[in-house]
């Protein structure tokens, strides 16, 4: 199936944009109207997997909460392992962990340090880069494990906020099925 026009603009139109959530100054865009739409969710899917399909990935990676979301069917879509990079505390065995900043606040991100190997291309999978903060952590994470990592995709990317020039410089390439303004 190729994904029509007609179908990016229904995935962009189910994702609501609320001002003032969760900090004022912040324009939040919310995807659980795009996760209430079958149709709008399965394209969503659908245009992440035909992307990635023969392209080598062994893992796509997915970053709690709303990467687990789109990481993991995109995953079940290529044939491949899910591996969730989690916040602290979440995850039972070995991990590592990286700390960030982010949009509205800081944090850290753990992954099981067994989850990806070298040898390993991995897929990045989020709904939305807004500063890029959670994403090079989650790339530091994977090459820490000693594993490549092939792309970063996401559902929105928020392209004035530069999120893809941070991950450029870590050598990485992004691709986004919508682009919003962050403000
Ligand atoms: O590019 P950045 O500036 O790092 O921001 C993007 C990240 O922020 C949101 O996650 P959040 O930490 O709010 O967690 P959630 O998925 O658990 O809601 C979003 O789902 C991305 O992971
Ligand atoms: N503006 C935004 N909307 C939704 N999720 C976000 N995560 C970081 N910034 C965000």
């Amino acid at each position: 199936m190729s994904v029509t026009e007609q179908q990016l603009e229904s995935i962009k139109n189910s994702i609501k944009s609320v001002p003032d959530y969760p900090k004022p100054g912040i324009l939040f865009r919310d995807v659980t109207g795009l996760l209430e739409d079958a149709k709008a969710y399965s394209a969503t899917i659908e245009i992440l997997v035909e992307r990635y399909r023969n392209k080598g990935i062994t893992k796509v990676v997915g970053t709690e909460a709303r990467g687990f979301l789109f990481g993991a069917p995109v995953a079940l879509g290529l044939g491949v392992g899910f591996v969730p990079v989690r916040k602290p505390g979440k995850l039972p065995r070995e991990t590592y962990s990286e700390a960030f900043s982010l949009e509205y606040g800081t944090d850290v991100l753990e992954m099981h340090t067994d989850a990806v190997k070298p040898g390993d291309v991995v897929l990045v999978v989020d709904d939305l880069l807004a500063t890029g903060g959670t994403i090079e952590a989650t790339v530091k994470l994977i090459r820490r494990a000693g594993a490549e990592v092939h792309d970063a995709a996401f559902v929105i990317n928020l392209f004035d906020l530069e999120g893809e020039a941070r991950l450029k410089a870590l050598g990485l390439e992004c691709f986004s099925v919508v682009n919003f303004p962050g403000h």
